[in-house]
């Protein structure tokens, strides 16, 4: 039967051949995700299954494919994993799942995504479901602090000043304030003419940036997941 590039990636970076975690295929998934190839729900459904997975590699592989699409694309994937019905589906398979170490990162993972969405009211069932779970007895692992970079992953806001951040020129008629949406500083025309997405903020749209920002954006992110 026809498999989409998408479902050919998922089954290999999944596959319980593999010794250890295949990270670009991994973040290729990402990509395919980001540049909206695949739809976001239909993506996180082909992850679920593979979750539920019998085999203890391929449920562990599948997991770290989760862990990835939440930290590297955004809202795309956020508007899914803070619902209500994949939040139950994910405490459903912490209570049924026969294998510990997905147990124990599934409940790892949602603290992380609680922390992470804590000032989003939308995700909010990310922290009912701690909660929850929490009141049942379910013991959850202390907070990594390479977990909480990615807490922050709403755009910065805007700063200001009299001169550009770049090359310090001063503003005045002629020379108009100018932002770069990655860093929040504030630029002439010359230093933020560039523009690019921000996926990481959930800006699916070119925006502008300033140089720096925008050479950063052209190189990959390596926004692994932390392996167990
Ligand atoms: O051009 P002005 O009338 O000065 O207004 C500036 C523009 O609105 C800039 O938008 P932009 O960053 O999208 O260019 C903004 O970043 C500045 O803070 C404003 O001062
Ligand atoms: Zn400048
Ligand atoms: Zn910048």
């Amino acid at each position: 039967m026809f498999k989409s590039n998408f479902e050919k990636l998922l089954d290999k970076v999944t596959s319980n051949l593999l010794l250890e975690a295949d990270w670009p295929t991994t973040l290729e998934i990402c990509d395919t995700i980001r540049q909206k190839d695949v739809q976001p729900k239909f993506a996180l459904n082909a992850i679920k299954k593979k979750l539920i997975s019998p085999n203890p590699h391929t449920a562990m592989y599948s997991l770290l494919v989760l862990e990835c699409c939440v930290k590297n694309c955004g809202q795309l994937v956020h508007d899914e994993v803070g619902t209500k019905p994949f939040m139950e589906q994910i405490r459903e398979t912490i209570k049924t799942t026969p294998h510990e170490n997905v147990k124990n990162k599934l409940l790892e993972l949602l603290q992380t995504w609680a922390f992470a969405f804590r000032a989003i009211p939308k995700y909010c069932a990310v922290q009912d479901t701690v909660n929850i779970m929490k009141a049942e007895g379910y013991t959850f692992p202390a907070l990594k602090e390479s977990d909480a970079m990615f807490s922050s992953d709403v755009a910065p806001g805007w700063e200001d000043s009299d001169c550009c951040h770049r090359c310090r020129v001063k503003f005045g008629m002629v020379q108009r304030k100018h932002h770069c949406r990655a860093c929040g500083q504030v630029f002439c025309a010359q230093c933020s003419s560039r523009s690019c997405t921000l996926p990481k903020f959930g800006i699916e749209k070119p925006v502008r940036v300033c140089e720096a920002c925008f050479e950063k954006s052209q190189k990959p992110q390596i926004n692994k997941g932390s392996e167990d």
